[in-house]
């Protein structure tokens, strides 16, 4: 593997159920991201994939154990660490341009700046012809690419996704797909995606951890030497989509 950018040490999440008891939302979690890599975390809902991802944005502390990037620990968000969510969260009331900028505005950015770099981060997602349209006036698959534009503008090192082509329709998933592959292929990020599609962690991963719950766990670490693109129809394709299905039912019978 790469070097680290990202360790996992030990995680534990613990939250309160409405009735007081403590619940692990994660148990004793420990996972290493290389500089590059392309990881997919899958598993069943309430694993605590979305925690992890939280916990690694810096948008809470773990209860136990300890994260860090670049060997620095994690306290709060940074824009080394760019996120993409499920919805596509983009400010109704500003363009495609506007949205993407937003990162830079708050951090003090003179405006040529930011719209140089804001155009840019389109392009790069083969947006820059809508940059004056609102959300409303985009497909769900363009908004979705606006907000990936968003996370990439303030140059990250890594982008964390959770579920983000789970609300698109399957034609523009696959293209979503593609493009994210060709975005991380001419660079040098590292992407943490969360997924429950099989398929999706089969074409896009270099490496599958499979989660399983009740507590969130890490049952499987899978590493993927198929090189790029992949293709569905293949043989190979079909291996890879069994070992990862046997890894998440092993998963789910031993967890039930
Ligand atoms: N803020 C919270 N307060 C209490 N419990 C929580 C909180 N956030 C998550 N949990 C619990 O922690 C567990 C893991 O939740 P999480 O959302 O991380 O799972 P997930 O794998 O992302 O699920 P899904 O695939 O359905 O999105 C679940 O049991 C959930 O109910």
């Amino acid at each position: 593997m790469s070097d680290a950018l990202i360790e996992v040490a030990s995680v534990s999440q613990v939250f309160a159920t409405r009735d007081g008891s403590p619940t692990f939302a994660l148990r004793d979690v420990s996972l290493t991201i290389g500089k590059g890599e392309f990881v997919c975390l899958i598993g069943p809902s309430g694993c605590g994939k979305t925690t992890l991802m939280h916990l690694i944005a810096g948008f809470m502390t773990p209860t136990r154990g300890r994260i860090s990037f670049s060997g620095t620990p994690v306290t709060g968000p940074s824009p080394d660490r760019g996120v993409v969510f499920q919805e596509y969260a983009l400010f109704a009331w500003m363009t495609a341009q506007q949205n993407v900028e937003f990162g830079l505005r708050m951090r003090g950015f003179p405006s040529r700046i930011r719209a140089a770099r804001a155009l840019e981060a389109l392009e790069r997602v083969g947006l820059a012809h809508a940059a004056n349209k609102y959300p409303h006036e985009l497909s769900g698959g363009m908004r979705q690419r606006v907000a990936v534009a968003r996370a990439l503008v303030v140059k990250p090192a890594v982008l964390l996704m959770d579920e983000p082509f789970a609300a698109v329709d399957a034609i523009t998933r696959q293209a979503l797909q593609e493009d994210l592959l060709r975005l991380w292929r001419n660079s040098e990020l590292s992407v943490i995606f969360v997924t429950h599609n099989i398929d999706e962690a089969a074409f896009l991963a270099q490496r599958v951890v499979v989660m399983s719950p009740h507590p969130g766990a890490i049952r499987a670490d899978i590493a993927i030497d198929a090189s790029y693109p992949r293709d569905r129809s293949s043989a190979a394709f079909g291996e890879l989509y069994s070992r990862i299905s046997t890894s998440l039912s092993v998963g789910t019978r031993s967890a039930a």
